[in-house]
């Protein structure tokens, strides 16, 4: 099956790479801030099916580059998609549980109404419904706090900043399921197969179990990697970003094991691994 991937160098990109033989583009080939140039891509390679893991996600910087973002996040993915529409081509995208407002401690269902809080959330809710809207074939898949050996993430972050910091404060009121970006990749692969073979698709969510705190995600970061850090849990009041993160980001993936059998992943375990990775 003849893959085409958005991305070359982002967390989930470099995890399809690992794991199947696609044709991943970067910027030079496909800039998503120039969406006609990602329509021309697909035209060009006529893939059996494209994945979109490429996005602006920079939470905060988004606040202050709202065109930009709206841009990659939501033009690019709707003129992906419309390609893929008109050459009947499956598409897969990712999105966020930043969609949502993060009000109360349910998990978000795929079908609850969306409500983002910030900048990056909003382009990204737009850009689900620009693919919507083309009518391709389509999965979306909502997925959250993704982490892996590399690119920009909280395990790196946090690695990071213990090489100069024996004490840190962290968010406690902020809860969601941290996903690491090679069980994404794998995820997408599986699903990709009965998209192709007719399934509907439609929007799905796929978060790592268990929900915990960005605090208790730290302490096991260290615990895990064997630094002594204190880590002191504060409400998220006490640390002001540019951006206003949901404090309620579990996403109820049942759907996504119901529909294509695919489990919600155990991140303590992924983590024992890229921390491992990182140590070589
Ligand atoms: N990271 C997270 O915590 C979460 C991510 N997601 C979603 O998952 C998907 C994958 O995220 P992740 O792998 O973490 O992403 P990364 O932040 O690791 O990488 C983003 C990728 O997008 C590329 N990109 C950004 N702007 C452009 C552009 N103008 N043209 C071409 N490529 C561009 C980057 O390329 P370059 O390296 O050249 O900048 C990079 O390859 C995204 O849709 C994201 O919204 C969802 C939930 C959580
Ligand atoms: C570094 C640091 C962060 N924090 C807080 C800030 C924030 O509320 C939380 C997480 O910080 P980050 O900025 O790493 O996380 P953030 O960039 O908001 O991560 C998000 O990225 C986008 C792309 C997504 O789609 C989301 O699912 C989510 O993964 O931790 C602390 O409390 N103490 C610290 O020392
Ligand atoms: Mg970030």
């Amino acid at each position: 099956m003849k893959t085409l991937v958005f991305g070359r160098t982002g967390q989930v990109a470099r995890a399809l790479q690992a794991q199947a033989e696609v044709i991943a583009l970067g910027r030079d080939s496909a800039d998503l801030s120039r969406p006609a140039t990602c329509a021309d891509a697909i035209h060009e390679a006529r893939p059996d099916i494209v994945i979109n893991a490429a996005a602006y996600t920079a939470v905060d910087r988004a606040e202050d580059e709202p065109k930009l973002a709206h841009t990659v996040n939501c033009a690019a993915p709707g003129a992906m998609a419309k390609a893929c529409a008109a050459l009947d081509i499956p598409f897969l995208h990712i999105s966020t549980d930043y969609v949502f407002d993060g009000a109360g401690t349910a998990p978000f269902q795929p079908e609850a109404p969306i409500s983002p809080l910030g900048v990056y959330g909003r382009t990204k809710a737009e850009g689900e419904a620009a693919v919507r809207a083309t009518g391709a074939r389509h999965v979306i898949l909502r997925t959250s706090w993704v982490f892996s050996e590399h690119g920009a993430n909280f395990v790196k972050t946090m690695l990071r900043l213990s090489e100069t910091r024996s004490a840190l404060s962290v968010v406690d009121d902020q809860i969601g399921g941290p996903t690491p970006a090679g069980d994404i990749a794998e995820a997408l692969l599986v699903m990709a197969l009965p998209l192709s073979e007719g399934h509907a698709g439609g929007t799905y969510h796929y978060a790592g179990v268990p929900s915990v705190s960005w605090c208790d995600f730290a302490r096991e970061i260290f615990r895990a990697s064997g630094r002594s850090v204190d880590v002191t849990g504060i409400p998220s009041a006490d640390y002001p970003t540019p951006a206003r993160r949901p404090l309620n980001s579990r996403l109820d993936c049942m759907s996504t094991t119901t529909d294509f059998g695919i489990a919600p992943p155990d991140w303590k375990a992924a983590l024992a691994d890229i921390i491992e990775r990182l140590r070589t």
